[in-house]
């Protein structure tokens, strides 16, 4: 069977081979991991201009702008509203500054229309849009993509008046206008007649078009609730008083997609002069369906699509530009070849921006621009990831301009597996033998079951405290302290001792880590001196694990002797442990650093038939 399947939308990547990983140097490192960090960062970029000048080449050219008519019948406009809708979300306002900054990135994103606001609503706004028209809206760089401003009015003198008042100066000025043409809304809002609509509807147009602006948009609000014969009458009229553009709101969200897609269809079929002017949509997303039924629209003959960055806007928002976009990026082929201007590279920077102005922070799970778009948590998809990325993922992440903290967007958690877990060693620097491995990977699930995620500082703690541990002699099986202000401290330790038996000790201490650790004297009996003892929380959070680092000393004053070997020495050992819990990570350090104890006095053996009276001579 022959696979066609096509992995990705653009910029392929090709699987990787065994042969091409990172080759390792002696000590242990790959060679990627070994190299300086200004080195990788410069490979990374140049990799990136290579791939972005490739994708740029493959870009189809925008043709010239026409307000009523577009020459490639492929092509689709782009329609940014972020900084009107999207503005309509609760709490989203922006300042003339910050609005700038916005309108600056959308046109390097290459939106051919910029909705800046809407001028009548207050000078403030007045004052945005004109600045983005005079400034966005001529670009001084020769050859630079020259977007069209835009600012909305309803269907009034007053509105109109200060909407071309603040986009004149743009080299491409549009004036947008709109007046409901559903039922519900001509009765309950406008409380006018279907007639007086129409009037004014054609009168406003006109009088947008006598101010000297040659591009007018007209929208009929809540044309999904509106009437089929009354919408083509009214755009007939518009059309005829000089729109150039016909956008059809679904203003509540409330068609399914290929109600929408056939009312454009529809619109296309039946409204006479509809082939002087270019069809719109503008979806707005109630029902979680404004980028379906976009597309829909798009299919069915729209040749501008309204949108927003995040899909941010009134209520529940509008479509996103981002999920348009690449939907018609990935799937063009099956949207009748249609493509945009788009310079997609642009996508995850614009979304952070609008996300720090707009001050509404998308979901995680949000489609292509959501932190976790391109990151794979469970083993089965990194393990596919690991081998070829087309297996999860239907878009580069180059193609919107994110670059991602690992190569394979692999998030270690509970759910990680083998492969993966494997793989971050082996980016971190570390070879361990697969018997190393298997322990080490136990570790790694009980600590993951508990944290949220797992970081690279969580696996070198637990590497350090699992692998690079000498030979075990003593192992930890229990520990189990109560603490408080109520009375002492006290600790059980249960430590499996070199032939298997379980010994049990139990003690009092200023402190539970002192009560532990006294209990682990009563069983081991080394008589130590403790010289050092530290502890860091090696990741953030609650949940953060603790790694703590001991160094204790053989005790050799009053002569004091390891009770079994009758041997006293003075050179000092560490250990490390660490564990999500204090009182743990203490024992397994202690535990460690008198291991190393052991087997440096060769007690291992004997010490396991511990005498009922030997002393424990141990000093803080
Ligand atoms: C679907 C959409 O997203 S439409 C865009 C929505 N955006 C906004 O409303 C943001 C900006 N709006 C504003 O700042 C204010 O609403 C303003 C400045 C436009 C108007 O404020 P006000 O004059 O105080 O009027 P208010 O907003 O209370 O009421 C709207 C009036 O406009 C009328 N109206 C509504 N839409 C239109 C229209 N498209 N054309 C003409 N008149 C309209 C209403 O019938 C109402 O008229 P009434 O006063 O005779 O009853
Ligand atoms: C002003 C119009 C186009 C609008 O935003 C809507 O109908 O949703
Ligand atoms: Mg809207």
């Amino acid at each position: 069977m022959a696979f066609t399947a096509k992995p990705y939308c653009s910029t392929p990547t090709k699987p990787p081979t065994l042969s091409a990983r990172a080759p390792r140097s002696a000590h242990g490192l790959s060679a990627a991991a070994a190299a300086t960090p200004s080195t990788v960062r410069l490979r990374a970029f140049a990799q990136r201009i290579r791939a972005q000048s490739q994708q740029q080449q493959q870009r189809r050219r925008r043709p010239e702008y026409v307000p009523h008519r577009i020459d490639d019948p492929n092509y689709v406009r782009i329609f940014d509203t972020t900084l009107r809708d999207g503005e309509q979300s609760p709490g989203a306002t922006m300042t003339s500054a910050e609005k700038l900054v916005v309108a600056r990135q959308l046109a390097r994103l290459g939106v051919d229309i910029i909705e800046a606001g809407f001028p009548a609503s207050s000078p403030d706004d007045l004052d945005a849009v004109r600045s983005i028209a005079i400034e966005v809206g001529n670009p001084v760089e020769e050859g630079a993509h020259v977007p069209v401003i835009c600012g909305l009015s309803r269907c009034n003198k007053r509105d109109i008046d200060a909407a071309w008042e603040a986009v004149r100066n743009a080299r491409r000025p549009r004036i947008h206008t709109f007046i409901a043409t559903s039922e519900i809304h001509m009765q309950h809002k406008l409380r006018k007649t279907p007639e007086q609509v129409v009037a004014i509807a054609k009168e406003m147009v006109a009088y947008a078009r006598s101010l000297g602006c040659p591009d007018v948009e007209f929208s009929p609000e809540d044309a999904g609730r509106s009437n089929r014969e009354f919408l083509y009458h009214i755009l007939e009229e518009v059309i005829k008083a000089g729109a150039t553009t016909l956008n059809i709101p679904d203003t509540v969200g409330y068609t399914l997609p290929y109600e929408f897609g056939k009312l454009i269809a529809d619109i296309k079929a039946n409204t006479p002069g509809i082939e002087n002017a270019i069809i719109s949509t503008h979806c707005q997303n109630d029902l979680g369906l404004a980028t379906a039924n976009t597309l829909a629209g798009a299919r069915a003959g729209a040749r501008q699509l309204e949108v927003t960055i995040n899909g941010i806007g009134e209520r529940a928002g509008n479509a996103s530009l981002e999920e348009v976009v690449m939907a018609i990026k990935c799937r063009g082929e099956l949207l009748d070849g249609l493509y945009t201007g788009i310079n997609s590279q642009h996508i995850t920077l614009t979304s952070k921006m609008v996300q720090e102005h707009s001050g509404l922070h998308v979901q995680p799970h949000k489609a292509i621009v959501g932190a976790n778009a391109f990151a794979h948590e469970s083993g089965i998809h990194q393990d596919g990831m690991l081998k070829y990325k087309g297996t999860y993922e239907i878009i580069s992440p180059d193609d919107i301009g994110l670059t991602r903290a690992n190569e394979f967007g692999i998030v270690l958690g509970k759910l990680s597996g083998r492969h993966a877990v494997r793989s971050k060693l082996v980016e971190l620097g570390y070879e361990i033998s697969d018997k190393e491995f298997e322990d080490f990977f136990k570790r790694y699930k009980e600590v993951a079951e508990k944290k949220k995620r797992v970081t690279d500082e969580d696996i070198e703690a637990l590497l350090s405290d699992e692998i690079f541990q000498p030979k075990v002699i003593w192992s930890l099986a229990d520990v189990q302290a109560t603490c408080g202000t109520l009375g002492l401290s006290t600790a059980t330790v249960k430590l499996i001792a070199p032939d298997g038996e379980e010994k049990i000790g139990c003690s009092v201490g200023t402190g539970p880590v002192d009560a532990a650790y006294k209990a682990v004297d009563q069983i081991i009996q080394i008589p130590t001196v403790l010289r050092e003892y530290g502890m860091t929380s090696v990741t953030e959070g609650i949940d953060a694990i603790a790694t703590t680092r001991v160094v204790v000393t053989g005790d050799v004053t009053n002569n004091s002797k390891h009770a079994l070997t009758g041997q006293s020495f003075n050179r000092s050992f560490s250990g490390s442990g660490a564990a999500m819990d204090i009182v743990v990570s203490s024992v397994r350090a202690y535990l460690s650093a008198l291991n190393k104890m052991c087997s440096f006095a060769g007690a291992a053996k004997a010490s396991s038939e511990v005498p009922e009276s030997a002393s424990v001579q141990r000093t803080e």
